[in-house]
Parts: structure tokens; sequence; C-alpha cells
């Protein structure tokens, strides 16, 4: 496969979704400006995963987080790739023992838009109109604010969806900017979601790079390209979702945000059908990341978010 005579300096897996390919390619310009290297010396290596190939049924039915990064991680311990980029958003919080999230990119814009061709916002469309999402988080927000939507199963990567909505399935939908952003279709987007009503899943619009954390040589090539403001983020919304044990099939939202140096955090917990809810918003100083997340996880469980975790 490799026709340049020398070996890469490194090898990127990365799925092979539009999406991620562009993620991938920004990780290396980012490695070529930082490190002076010729992008040619960098491999990207696409790896199909269980998550691209289940299209029939939601991801959490079919057993939620890990089914994106899985063929990745067996990779990076078979030394086939040395690192993997990902969504944020997708990777787990508990990682495999070997491997860490060693830097993450500037984030992106974390809002989710909607997408329509017949009504401007959410609140303009038609009583009983069919929203496409596979997300419960969407699902249990969208429904929070207008009960009478009918939500229907939109899997797939955002091309797909794309396709869908233009042949009519539902009469909008919902995706992360970010993502549009990336791809170079933020245009498409009919109007943004407001934070306030609207918080987006942990860790979206974040690029994550995982690698092995004995892999020193790899580790300081890629601290070049960190953004430590992402990363302090991503610290408090990681804890977050870990102490609420959030499994695949609770609808939760997680923010954090940097000002000066304090952190802003806003989670919230919703039921599935999104008429009950417990949100939280509090500061700390960015030394205090992980705890503030634990922290509001605690008052969410502790004011009856508990409920929501029952599974079913
Ligand atoms: N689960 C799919 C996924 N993972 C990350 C993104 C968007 C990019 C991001 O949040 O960084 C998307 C698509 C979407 O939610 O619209």
């Amino acid at each position: 496969m490799q026709s340049e005579a020398s070996t890469p300096v490194l090898r990127i897996g990365t799925r092979g979704s539009p999406l991620a390919l562009a993620q991938a390619h920004e990780t290396r310009a980012r490695l070529a400006v930082a490190h002076g290297l010729d992008e040619a010396s960098m491999e990207i290596v696409v790896i199909k995963t269980s998550g691209d190939r289940i299209q029939d049924r939601s991801l959490s039915e079919a057993g939620g987080k890990g089914l994106f990064t899985k063929e990745l991680e067996e990779a990076l311990f078979s030394g086939a790739i040395d690192i993997a980029v990902h969504s944020s958003k997708d990777v787990p919080t508990f990682l495999p023992e070997g491997l860490t999230l060693i830097a993450f990119l500037p984030r992106e814009d974390v809002r989710d838009a909607f997408l329509s061709p017949v009504a401007g916002s959410i609140r303009e469309l038609p009583q009983g109109a069919l929203l496409g999402t596979s997300s419960l988080r969407r699902r249990a927000m969208a429904l929070r604010v207008r009960p009478d939507l009918v939500v229907v199963e939109f899997r797939g990567n955002v091309q797909t969806r794309l396709a869908k909505l233009e042949n009519g399935v539902a009469h909008g939908t919902l995706l992360a900017l970010a993502g549009l952003r990336r791809l170079g279709r933020a245009e498409l987007a009919t109007s943004i979601l407001d934070l306030d009503d609207f918080l987006p899943a942990v860790g979206q619009g974040a690029v994550a790079v995982e690698g092995r954390a004995d892999d020193v040589r790899v580790r300081e090539l890629l601290a070049a390209i960190n953004d430590p403001a992402t990363e302090t983020a991503l610290v408090a919304e990681r804890a977050f979702l870990t102490r609420l044990d959030g499994s695949c099939r609770t609808p939760i939202g997680g923010l954090a945000t940097l000002s000066g140096d304090a952190l802003l955090f806003r989670g919230i917990v919703l039921s599935p059908d999104g008429r009950q809810s417990e949100a939280t918003r509090m500061t700390a100083p960015l030394a205090d990341a992980a705890r503030i997340g634990t922290t509001a996880a605690d008052e969410l469980i502790g004011r009856g978010g508990k409920t929501f975790f029952a599974t079913g």
C-alpha cells in the first residue's frame, strides 16, 4: 500500500466518513505546520468501524458508544496506526487500559443546527411534523418544546441524513453545526439552536486524538497541536458523563466554557419524552475542571435526575 520507500513519521487512523476524513486531514495539516513536516510523511489509514457498518438500527440499540472507536483502538494496540482521530462526542468515557486522549484540536461551534425546507425553526414546524434524528438527546430536547412532533429514526453519516431530508423522509432534522462547518456545508443550517434550551452533547464540536499512553514520541508530536482550553472543557464534560454513568439510552447535555480563569458548566438530564428534566449551571476555577463536572452530576442525581436513569 505504502509507495514511499521511507516509513511514515506517523500513521493517522480514521473512519472513512467525509467528516472523519476532514478531521484527520485537519489534524495532519496542523502537525505539518507545527513541526515543519511534509504532509506526505504522515499516512492517513482509513478503518471501518462497527458504527459505520450498522445501518439498520439505532446505535443505542446496537450497544451505543464504542462502536465508532473499537476497531481504531485495536489498530492502535497492534501498531497499525499511531494515533486515532475521533469526534470527542463519539469517544466513550472509559478507554481501554493503555490508551489515552493525547490532544484536542481547537473546538468548533458547539451548537446544534436545525435544518428544514419547510420551517425556520423547531417552533415553526407544522403540527405533528416529522423530525428526523437518532439522538436521544435531540429527541428529548425537541419534544420538550414541541411534544406534538413525531420523531423518525435518522441513521447514517451527515451526508446520508442530508439526503433523507432532501427526499422528504422528515420535515426537519438536527445536526451539529461543527460537522456542517468542517464539511464546508454550514450554509445548509436553517437556524442555530440557542444554548439556553438546547445544550449540546458532551464533547460536541471537539476533535480528540487518541494514542498509546506509553508512546512518548507520538505524545510529544501531538502536544504541539493540543488546545488547552478545549482540553480543560473536555475534562469537565467527560467527568460529568462519567459520574452520571450515562448509558447511551439517557438523554444528557453538558457544556463547559471558559471565560478568563473561570469555567462555566451547564448540564441537563431529561426523560426520553422530554417531559421531565433537571438542569444545573455552575462556575469554578479552571484548575477544578474535573471536580465541577462531578459536582454538577451529583447535583442532578440528588435532585431526582436519578429517575431518568432507570433502564428500559
Ligand atoms: N454521532 C455522529 C457525530 N459525531 C460528531 C458529529 C458532529 C461533529 C462534532 O460534534 O464534532 C456527528 C454528527 C452530528 O451529530 O451532527
